[in-house]
């Protein structure tokens, strides 16, 4: 991959190689855009088979942050983190400490976050070097585990689908196909039962579908035959580049709405599923409460104003069908469109010049 060619084509601003001998660690970092704020993503520690591969992921998920800030409203950049290494066995302290300190070195240009492969324990150790972490215990007064407000988000988001493709957000009596019941999809599967939706879930987990069955009533069907199960709506909560060739043909859903990231393999296949007149939640507006949760915490967290942010997920989708109907496109390209005229009217605004600098960071620099 040539570095620079590909920095220059998306407009990235910085790409960082943290490395700690001692204690294994292997870290990228990468700043996309920090037009709107200091940049904000999680870590993700993962078994690369490559450093390239590293590379790339690092950068393609720096970049989603930026859109996913951009379109939840928040007044943050994007960025994000990989570090190289097996999460079961590769951890150890001296590792997230060498990472935290390497954080402090940003000067608030990153603030982290967890992701996959890294718990609310992980920032725990790294907020013991920097005071650029979020996702960090209650004990310490911040907002936990990001999931269950991930979860919350996508609830309020598939309401929003179901009003635009059903003509009522009510989700009592709606086929619900869950994709994995891991941390986001059951707090996910708990609002749905609550409402009176019918769940058909999947897991390659045995436990964690027992689990589904068990407290909300859900039928299990095996994963790969989610996709073509009778339903309403398709929440794929597992893995990325699920609306794909294969898996579309299947479909019967009306909508899909679910807290995956990169749900489309490629984007024209959300061009496919736009023609089919399936309404498509794009991923990374509908699962934004978690970063919603964990950016509170820099203004001193406080749940029930996280919350009513993490509520206005419905909006956010309803701006989306709204921009797809005023421009006559697919809603995923909607939402970078959404993202996208935000991040200009915020820079052009910010060519005034401001003399006290006035910056998000500057009530956490206080504490
Ligand atoms: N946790 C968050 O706050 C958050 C925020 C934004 C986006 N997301 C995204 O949401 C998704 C779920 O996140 P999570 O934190 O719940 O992860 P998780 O690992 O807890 O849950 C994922 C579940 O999917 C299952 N799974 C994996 N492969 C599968 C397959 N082929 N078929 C069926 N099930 C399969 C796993 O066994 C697991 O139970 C991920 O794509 C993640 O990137 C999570
Ligand atoms: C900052 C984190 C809570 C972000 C989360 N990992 C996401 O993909 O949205």
């Amino acid at each position: 991959m040539e570095l620079f060619k590909y920095m220059e084509k998306y407009d990235y601003e910085q790409l960082l190689f943290c490395q700690d001998k001692e204690s294994g660690l292997k870290a990228i970092i990468a700043i996309h855009d920090t037009t709107l704020g200091p940049a904000l993503g999680g870590t993700r520690m993962w078994m690369y088979n490559s450093e390239e591969e590293a590379i790339e992921d690092a950068l393609r998920l720096a970049r989603g942050m930026t859109y996913k800030n951009a379109a939840a409203g928040l007044n943050l950049g994007g960025g994000k983190t990989v570090i190289i290494g097996d999460p079961r066995k590769d951890k150890n302290e001296a590792m997230f400490r060498a990472f935290g300190r390497f954080i402090q070195g940003l000067n608030g240009r990153y603030i982290t976050a967890e992701d996959v492969g890294t718990t609310v324990a992980d920032m725990d150790i790294i907020y013991q070097e920097t005071d650029y972490v979020t996702g960090i215990s209650p004990e310490f007064g911040s907002s936990g585990n990001p999931s269950p407000a991930t979860a919350y988000g996508v609830y309020r988001g598939m309401k929003a689908a179901a009003k635009e493709a059903f003509g009522s957000d009510s989700l009592e009596g709606k086929v619900i196909a869950v994709q994995g019941v891991g941390n986001v999809a059951y707090h996910l599967c708990r609002h749905l039962h609550e409402e009176g939706a019918q769940l058909i879930v999947t897991d390659i987990n045995k436990e964690a579908v027992q689990r589904a069955v068990e407290e909300f009533g859900a039928k299990a069907v095996d994963p790969n035959d989610i996709y073509g199960v009778d339903c309403d709506i398709f929440a794929p909560c597992a893995l990325g580049g699920i609306i794909n060739d294969q898996t579309i043909p299947q479909l019967k859903a009306k909508v899909i709405a679910g807290s995956a990231n990169n749900q489309l393999k490629e984007p024209r296949h959300g061009d496919i599923i736009h023609e089919m007149g399936i309404v498509y939640a794009p991923d990374y507006v509908i699962n934004a409460g978690g970063v919603i949760n964990v950016a509170d915490e820099l203004y001193g967290y406080n749940r029930e104003r996280a919350m009513k942010k993490i509520e206005q997920i419905y909006d956010n989708i309803e701006k989306v069908f709204a921009i797809a109907k005023r421009d006559g496109i697919p809603t995923y390209q909607a939402a970078d469109r959404l993202a996208e005229e935000r991040i200009e009217t915020m820079r052009k605004s910010r060519s005034q010049f401001l003399q006290n600098g006035h910056h998000i960071l500057s009530r956490r620099r206080g504490r």
